[in-house]
């Protein structure tokens, strides 16, 4: 799979990706990763790549052109008009789990990360395919969020995680939180391991598992339980977890 990134700081980009999950996976070849900086394509001698937003306002917009001709280079040297085109900004759809897995099936993303107030809105709806966001919230730069995307989709990718089964394991990966970890040592200030994770029964283990499981999202997140349909098993172990509880 491959990831462009069309950002004003390509260094920025590069060096985050040069460690843990997605410099494991572009060192291996699994993931390729390149950086186009729309500076690099401007004609003028200040190398201009926003202005002054039309109407007036704070702060400048990024320019059409620049964001263009690094968005076809980025499909050239790429998958072409297969490349499917993001642009990150709080207007876009959430980055979800499901989103990610959804987009481990692309050939190339081509992430367009905006800085500014923002980029000519005639780039997104001509050029982009996509709006995705981080959350409901103004950061910066685009750049941590092409970041997420990139990291969170290269440790679904085979043979990225090692064990592929871990990422499907992961919190949010069947729209639950994930259970409780723990290592050694098994008592840590008379705080001790749950008993049925030194027993060696898996069957016993799974199920403590998924109750933890299912009673932290109840409790914590119990919006995500509504788009879900637990099973009669699901059921009975989130009573269990609730009845424990008081
Ligand atoms: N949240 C986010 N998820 O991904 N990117 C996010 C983000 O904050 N990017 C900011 C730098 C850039 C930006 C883009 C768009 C707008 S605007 N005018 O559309 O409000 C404001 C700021």
């Amino acid at each position: 799979m491959r990831f462009d990134v069309i950002t004003l700081f390509p260094e920025m980009v590069k060096a985050a990706s040069r460690y843990g999950v997605t410099g494991k996976a572009i060192d291996n070849g699994v993931v390729r990763l390149e950086t186009w900086n729309p500076r690099d394509y401007t004609h003028d001698k200040h190398r201009t790549v926003d202005d002054r937003p039309y109407g007036g306002g704070p702060g400048m917009v990024m320019k059409y052109q620049p964001l263009f001709d690094a968005v076809s280079e980025a499909k050239e040297n790429g998958f072409g008009d297969r490349a499917k085109v993001v642009y990150l900004s709080p207007q876009g759809r959430p980055i979800t789990q499901s989103l990610l897995n959804e987009s481990v099936h692309c050939e190339q993303l081509i992430l367009v990360a905006g800085r500014y107030e923002g980029i000519d809105e005639r780039f997104i709806e001509t050029v982009c395919d996509e709006e995705w966001s981080l959350g409901d919230y103004v950061i910066s730069g685009g750049e941590l969020a092409a970041l997420i995307v990139v990291d969170g989709v290269s440790r679904l990718l085979p043979g990225v995680l090692g064990d592929e089964n871990s990422a499907l394991q992961d919190s949010h990966m069947d729209g639950l939180l994930d259970y409780p970890h723990f290592t050694r040592p098994e008592n840590i200030e008379g705080r001790v391991v749950p008993e049925v994770l030194l027993s060696g029964n898996h069957a016993d283990i799974e199920r403590w598992r998924l109750k933890q499981a299912l009673g932290r999202t109840w409790q914590r997140r119990p919006e995500l339980l509504k788009n879900k349909q637990l099973s009669d098993v699901e059921y009975e172990l989130l009573q269990e977890f609730i009845v424990e509880l008081v």
